[in-house]
This record gives structure tokens, sequence and C-alpha cells, in this order.
């Protein structure tokens, strides 16, 4: 069948449809990017049959947006003159996606199958996200945490096509014309780092581009969040790591950190410029921003753009959610709890903020949820009587009445606490005797190992459950396998924002949500938690599997799209009727884009 339609078009219909296509001028180039004003049943509008304007010949094997490689169907190879450009046989997109899979795990190691997916994503953005909604297990860890973490530091030596924008301090003054410059103009999500603090591995410079790549990769493959909508953009205000100033293949500015004024009027423009180019509802994810600039940054724009910090806010969703399944197996309520956190930066913080807003609930008064969270800095416990150079704001609030403690161990011996937290970005730290000393005090520990990648986890899952027995709750920010131990299989939790961020970036660019209150995240925590089956609480998950993942971020994105319109925070009007199926409507699909004209028919 499909051989005869072959040779009956390549007989009879192929000089009379290049003849047509002459006829009509079919525009031999557009935007590479952008089509979204190309609608192919408008231009069917016009009595004369017009073709819709897509690029024709090798062009559109070049555009990653609708390029369908060996799955071009003969008609579109014949009507796009790509006919001879690919081999004969007709791919069905599954045989693609299996293509592709098969090829990734031939290859010798994770870098190179980032490469790979990569360059997947610059040629056909349709298979490369098929591929990643279809086996979101083994490509998840790829593109994300651990293997991002790599490819930043050798960020120099792999670029090869531009996913994103970077802007430098030269720029300063010019910002917005470097906006002009992305081809896109609906843009409504930005991730955007200066790359000072990329995931646990430091200052990484203009190479903490691949944060914002992957980030949004995972908007679209975890959300459907249309990958058209989404920005990746890389500040580079120089860098202070002088591994990466020596190295010759670095790509970023060769200087060191402007700080002070000239840094912050340098992000006012920056956020000025988002909105002139993009308008006020677009969406601005701060990511992997050092501390020092992370809470001052939030708190200077959070009401005034439509803004969040995703390693103080999301981050703190992700792991409150984790902390009320946590509770469900542990079977004390959340109020009965001492939670250690090792680390007092964005992620400790703004989990411990958000805990506060969940143990008030349940009828604690401020002060009585803080005596609850134990912080554990560099120096030891977070107590009042600090000595000079003191505390910073955010750690204050947190500071307990107590003689200083300098070992974690002693924290814990102390403490006595329920949770333990470990958000520090160090490396390993909860050693043996730590983890037993927590099933000493607890029938049940939970441990949640947050810092990324996986060489900056404060344990390994088989480490948790080894020297608990068992008995522990166990959560990491990068994923671990499964573990064995004592006959019984242990799957450990990925409490990651990963579960958060791109449910939160759903509602926004479908609701045009302005700002985003803290309500947000704890809701968002809530909706996660409730997703968690009584199934997967038995084997020891406190998040929903990751293959439900696209239900659950839209259940998060309708649960912040209801709340956003009950306080009059989103701007599309008027509000769907059925919003749940409104959002499914904009989720982005892997079907290829039929690109033949509506009315063409071969008996034409
Ligand atoms: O990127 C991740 O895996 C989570 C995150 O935000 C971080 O560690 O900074
Ligand atoms: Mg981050």
């Amino acid at each position: 069948m499909l051989v005869r339609s072959y040779f009956k078009i390549n007989r009879f219909h192929l000089p009379r449809l290049s003849c047509l296509a002459f006829q009509h001028s079919l525009p031999r180039k557009t935007n590479a990017f952008s089509h979204q004003s190309l609608d192919t049943n408008a231009s069917m509008n016009s009595e004369k049959m017009s073709l819709p304007r897509y690029p024709t010949g090798y062009d559109l094997l070049l555009d990653r947006r609708i390029n369908k490689g060996t799955a071009f169907t003969i008609e579109e190879r014949q009507l796009y003159r790509i006919h001879g450009l690919l081999p004969p046989t007709i791919s069905t997109p599954q045989l693609q996606v299996e293509r592709f899979i098969e090829n990734l795990r031939n290859m010798p190691d994770d870098l190179s199958r980032y490469i790979s997916l990569g360059a997947l994503q610059d040629r056909n953005e349709k298979l490369f996200y098929r591929v990643a909604m279809e086996y979101t297990q083994e490509i998840m860890p790829l593109v994300y945490t651990p293997t991002v973490g790599l490819a930043c530091q050798k960020y120099g030596l792999i670029f090869s096509k531009p996913k994103g924008l970077f802007i430098s301090i030269l720029d300063k003054g010019h910002i917005y014309d470097v906006f002009c410059n992305w081809p896109v103009d609906d843009v409504r999500a930005i991730v955007v780092t200066d790359g000072e603090r990329i995931l646990g591995l430091g200052d990484l410079g203009c190479n903490g581009m691949g944060i914002p790549v992957g980030k949004l990769s995972l908007y679209t493959a975890l959300a459907g969040v249309p990958p058209e909508y989404c920005l990746p953009i890389a500040l580079d205000v120089g860098t202070n790591n002088g591994n990466i100033l020596n190295d010759k293949y670095y790509l970023g500015l060769r200087q060191t950190r402007v700080t002070g004024k000239e840094y912050d009027d340098f992000i006012d423009e920056f956020m000025q410029a988002v909105v002139k180019r993009f308008g006020q509802q677009c969406l601005i994810q701060f990511e992997d921003f050092a501390n020092h600039n992370a809470f001052r940054l939030l708190k200077k724009y959070r009401d005034i753009y439509c803004t969040f910090n995703d390693d103080i806010q999301g981050t703190a969703s992700v792991a409150v959610a984790g902390i009320l399944s946590a509770i469900r197996i542990t079977g004390k309520n959340l109020i009965d709890n001492r939670f250690v956190f090792y680390g007092a930066g964005e992620a400790s913080i703004g989990i411990s903020n958000l805990l506060v807003v969940a143990l008030e609930r349940e009828g604690l008064s401020t002060e009585e949820a803080r005596k609850k969270i134990f912080l554990v800095d560099s120096k030891g416990l977070i107590v009042k009587n600090r000595p000079a150079g003191g505390l910073s704001e955010e750690k204050q609030r947190y500071a307990h009445e107590h003689e200083p403690i300098r070992n974690l161990i002693d924290v814990i011996q102390i403490v006595k606490p329920s949770f333990l937290i470990g958000a520090a970005g160090q490396g390993p730290a909860f050693t043996h005797d730590i983890l037993q000393l927590m099933s000493l005090i607890n029938q049940r520990p939970v441990i949640f190992a947050l810092s990324n990648p996986t060489s900056k986890a404060e344990c390994t899952a088989r480490e948790a459950y080894e020297a608990t027995n068992g008995q522990c709750v166990f959560a990491s920010g990068s994923p671990f396998p499964n573990v064995e131990y004592n006959g019984k299989t242990y799957i450990p939790g990925q409490g990651n924002n990963s579960y958060i961020f791109p449910g939160v970036g759903l509602a926004i660019v479908t609701c045009g949500i302005r700002h985003i209150p803290d309500e947000l995240f704890y809701l968002a925590a809530k909706t996660l938690s409730q997703q968690v089956t009584n199934d997967d609480l038995q084997v020891g998950l406190v998040y929903p599997p990751i293959e439900k993942i696209r239900d659950v971020s839209r259940k998060i994105a309708v649960v912040l799209a209801e709340y956003a319109y009950e306080k009059n925070i989103a701007s599309l009007y008027p509000k769907p009727n059925h919003l749940e199926k409104f959002i499914q409507t904009k989720q982005y699909t892997v079907e290829y884009q039929d690109i033949l004209p509506a009315r063409w028919s071969w008996a034409n």
C-alpha cells in the first residue's frame, strides 16, 4: 500500500506539485523557531488554496519545531521538496523512539548521552519530548540532575547550538536589544541563573546555562508546558572560580564577578527588559543564585514581578510534601515532630519557612512552630548567642536559646529529631553513626538527603537503609536506584523540586498568574502529597511514581489556578468553566504536527 502510493505520487504528481508550490510562491525560509503565527487553517481560509508557510527543502529538516525526520510521509516529502533527502522507508514515531533509545543505551557514558539528547532536542523537538515522556525515569537523570551537573562543568567543551540567551554584564544598557534577538515573541516562562551556586558544585559562571536548559526541558516533559513559551537564560557577571577562568575552553567572560550596585542595577535592568519584551505576566524563575543574592532578590521582586526562587520555594514545597507523606508512614502528628536541618542555606531556610506555615495550620503559633526546627550550619547549631559576625535575618528566626553545639551528631543526641534533612550541598555528612543514632531515637526515622548532584548527597539510599536496618523513610534530591536489603526491595523517592516547578509553571503560563504568593507553594505541597497512595507509602515512597508526573503536575496547576482566580491574581478572563479540561487542552503533546494543508487531498 505504502509502496503503491509512493510510486503513484512519484510518477503522476510530482511535476504538478512542484509547479503548484511555485505558483503559490511557497516561501523558502521562515524564522527557524516561530511558527505560532503560521496557522494552517487560517491560510486555508483564503479562496485560492495556498500552502502553509513552513520552510521547504533542506530548511524543513533543520527546523526542530516541525522536523519529523524519517517520519515525514510521502505526501509531505513531495509537497515540501524533501523527497530524496531522506531514506525511502517511513518510520513510525514509535520506531524512531526505539531507535534513539537503543543508540543511547549503547553510548559509553552519561555525558555522551546528554550530548546526544541535546542534539535530538535541536533536531527534532517532538521526538525529544516523546523519548523524555515515554522513558522519563531513564531520561531525567540525563537531562537533569545528576548528569546536568557534569554537563555544566564541561559546558565550554560541549556547547554546540544555542538553546537560550546569554546576557553578560557587557550588555548593560542594552539588555532589551539582546532580548529582541530571541526569535519568539510569546515567551511566558524564563528560568535564569547567574551561575554562582550551580547545584552543590559552586560557582560555574556562564557554564551554569545547563541548569535553565534542563529545568525548562522538564517544564515540558513533566508538565506539558509548550516549549516555545520557554526561554533559558544565563546571566554572565564573571566568575570567581579560578579553575574556570583558566580553562581554555571556557566561553564566558574572563573576569571576576561584578557585585554591589553594578550587579543590582544589571539585575534590575534585566527584570525590566523581560517585562518590556514579553509582558508583565512572563514568569521569571530564579535558579542557583548564591544565598546572599537569592533571598535578597526574592524579597525585592516578588511583589512586583511574576517571579519565584526555585531553590528556596520550589525545594521547600517538595520537601514539605515529603514531610506530609512521611508522617503518614510514621504515624506521628506533624506537630509532634522535631526537624534537624543540615545546612542553613536557601533550601533549609525555605523548607523551614514553609514548614512553619504547615505547623501553624495544625494549631501552633509561629514561635512554637519555629522551636520545632533546628538548623545546623558550618559553625554548628544555630543558637542565639552566636559570637561576632552574628546571624543573617533568615537564620536569626530559627536561633535557639542554647549553648553552641558544634557537631551534627551531638545536635542529634540532644535534640532527638524525628526528621534529619540534609541540604548543605557539601557531600557525605550523614555517617553510619549518625544514621544509626536516628534509628535508636525513632522507630521510623525520616532521612532526606536533598543535596545535588549525587556526589553532594548527604548519604546514599543504601547507606540510609542499611544503617537503620531498613526502618528509615528515605528521599533524596538526586535519584538513587532501588536497594535490595535483607530480602526486601526499597524504593527511594526523589525529593526534587522537579515535582513542583513544572506544575507551578503550567498554572502560570495557562492562566496568566501575575504574582506568586507563598500560599501557592503550600498548596502545591499539599496537592503533591495527596497524590501519594497507600501503596506508594507501603514501599516507602513519599512521592508519587515519576510515571504519573504529568497528571500530578496538572493537578497541582489546577489547584493553583483555582486559588489564583479566587484571589484575583489570574489575568486570563473569563475564567475557564472547567479548569482541569482547559489546562489539559493547553498541555503539549508529542504528536507530530500535520503540515499538510487541511483541504488538500491527493485526489485533487
Ligand atoms: O536542580 C536540582 O536538581 C534541584 C535544585 O534546584 C538544586 O539542587 O539547585
Ligand atoms: Mg536549583
